[in-house]
């Protein structure tokens, strides 16, 4: 038998939208905690009269994203990482809170340790062209 995709055992669509919403989730939970780290990033976003349509955007972008890259059937269509992080100048720390929001999700979800490990993977990859642009 052919070892499942990651995005099967992930769950398939509903795990990818669980593992996302839980992510942005807690990014939303840690931009109202005083001296937030990632406030500075999403304030523009935050702001935006529009701001419910652009959320649902980012979530819309951001499955597909994850859902590609985990070997499932969807496909992404938004900016590459270098454009939609470009000007943001995402410092390390940013990237590092980031990234626990990102791995809080993974155990709220209750991915298995392969899984975790693997969907890492796939965002440490992402963190050169995420970075310091
Ligand atoms: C591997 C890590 C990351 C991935 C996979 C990722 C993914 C994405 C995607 C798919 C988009 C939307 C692109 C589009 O509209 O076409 C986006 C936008 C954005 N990202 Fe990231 N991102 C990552 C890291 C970060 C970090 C570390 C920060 C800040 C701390 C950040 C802040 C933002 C902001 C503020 C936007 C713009 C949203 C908007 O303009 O509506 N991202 N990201």
């Amino acid at each position: 038998d052919p070892t499942p995709t990651l995005y099967e055992r992930m769950g398939g669509l509903k795990g990818v939208e669980g593992f996302v919403d839980v992510l942005m989730a807690n990014v939303a939970a840690e931009t109202e905690v005083k001296n937030s780290q990632m406030l500075r990033t999403h304030t523009p976003l935050l702001n935006d009269p529009d701001k419910p349509a652009r959320l649902a955007r980012l979530r819309n972008n951001f499955i597909n994203q994850m859902g590609e890259a985990t070997g499932g059937p969807l496909k992404y269509t938004g900016l590459s990482m270098l454009t939609a992080h470009k000007g943001m100048m995402i410092t390390e720390t940013e990237w590092a809170v980031w990234r626990q929001a990102a791995d809080a999700s993974m155990a709220v979800n209750k991915l298995g340790d392969k899984e975790k490990a693997e969907l890492a993977a796939i965002l440490d990859e992402m963190k050169a062209a995420t970075v310091g642009h």
